[in-house]
């Protein structure tokens, strides 16, 4: 086992293949029809929703070009994200996140009980959340965001990347409403409060990338992911035509998406390979509801043919559940969406 601590080792049947090829798999599409909001009834348009909703249906995740976020600003977060993982451990950990309040620095996840090989610094839109609308969740202190004082220019750089994404998030979600045969504008409600949370992971070069991973396979847990990687690959996806992983080939300046709703759009599992050689830096922003709504399909989804697939949660509580710690200390693995499954 050499360097790497018996925490970060996976079970045999879940280390990574390290010479899996790098794959343009899942779909790619090009967003420009977006930047002529005027144009919503041209074919371009409708074209885009159908390409969305075809790549929702067969993948679960894509990748979009042109989506309207300046690549000055990607490069600028990638920049200070990269200066503060560089920082010496005790400086990161004067903004360490505890279980009291999720957000700040992290070096010690958990994916499935076992360890990623990672660092995290966790931030969220609103600040501070308002506590009232968490549901079932005492005992929690205020919830908010813990800014290191280096580098200086973090904060503004993050807050700045969180409200352009936010932006390019809501034209998804009008997109993925369309394409699920719903209006447009069926969920802004739910997201009106911007618990959205948007997370910086560094993995460093790792001495045993056959043992361990970046982050063990999950799915994500928001109604939508959209993730910034640089340019040394490591996601790998399960393809849902036959389970196989596929590894992402980095597109500069792209983002990927990663979307759920009731089974029909499954948020598919993935997982990160580390390597020996280079460090990979990503960040995922999760499109998440109020903390007050309960996740439930929307009624039009439910028909004869299609029932609801998962029992009704409470999004706060599903949060904050997720973050705890405890899961770990008790031995069982944190909460998944599979969870809530309805088995009929
Ligand atoms: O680093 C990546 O490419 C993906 C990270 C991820 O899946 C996550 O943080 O949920
Ligand atoms: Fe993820």
């Amino acid at each position: 086992m050499g360097e790497v601590d018996p925490a970060f080792i996976q079970a045999e049947e879940h280390r990574p293949s390290l010479t899996i090829t790098e794959t343009q798999g899942i779909p790619v599409i090009d967003l420009a029809p977006l930047s002529h909001p005027q144009n919503k009834s041209s074919p371009a348009f409708s074209q885009l929703v159908s390409q969305i909703g075809d790549a929702c249906r067969d993948w679960g995740f894509f990748q979009v070009i042109n989506h309207g976020v300046p690549s000055h600003l990607l490069h600028r977060l990638l920049t200070v994200s990269n200066e503060f993982f560089a920082l010496p451990l005790d400086e990161k950990r004067k903004v360490v996140r505890d279980q009291a309040n999720p957000f700040g620095y992290y070096d010690t996840e958990h994916t499935k009980n076992v360890r990623d090989w990672k660092e995290v610094f966790d931030f969220t839109m609103i600040n501070p959340v308002p506590v009232d609308t968490l549901l079932g969740t005492d005992g929690f202190g205020e919830l908010k965001n813990n800014w290191p004082q280096h580098p200086p220019k973090m904060k503004e750089v993050c807050e700045e990347y969180a409200r352009e994404v936010e932006r390019l998030c809501y034209k998804l979600l009008e997109i993925i409403s369309l394409s699920l045969g719903l209006v447009g504008n069926r969920f802004d409600e739910h997201f009106k409060s911007r618990t959205n949370f948007i997370r910086l992971n560094h993995y460093p070069p790792c001495p045993a990338p056959e043992l361990a991973l970046g982050v063990g396979r999950h799915k994500d847990p928001g109604a939508l992911t959209v993730l910034y990687q640089d340019n040394v690959s490591g996601l790998d996806v399960k393809r849902k035509t036959d389970g196989g992983w596929i590894r992402v080939k980095p597109i500069p300046d792209s983002f990927i998406v990663n979307v759920w709703s009731n089974g029909k759009y499954e948020s598919v599992e993935h997982r990160v390979v580390v390597n020996s050689e280079r460090e990979r830096f990503s960040i995922p922003f999760f499109f998440t509801p109020r903390f007050d709504v309960m996740v439930k399909p929307a009624e039009e989804l439910i028909g004869e043919h299609s029932h609801a697939k998962y029992k009704e949660y409470s999004w706060g509580d599903f949060f904050m559940s997720r973050t705890d710690s405890n899961y770990k200390k008790l031995g069982v693995a944190n909460r998944q969406i599979s969870d809530f499954e309805i088995h009929v």
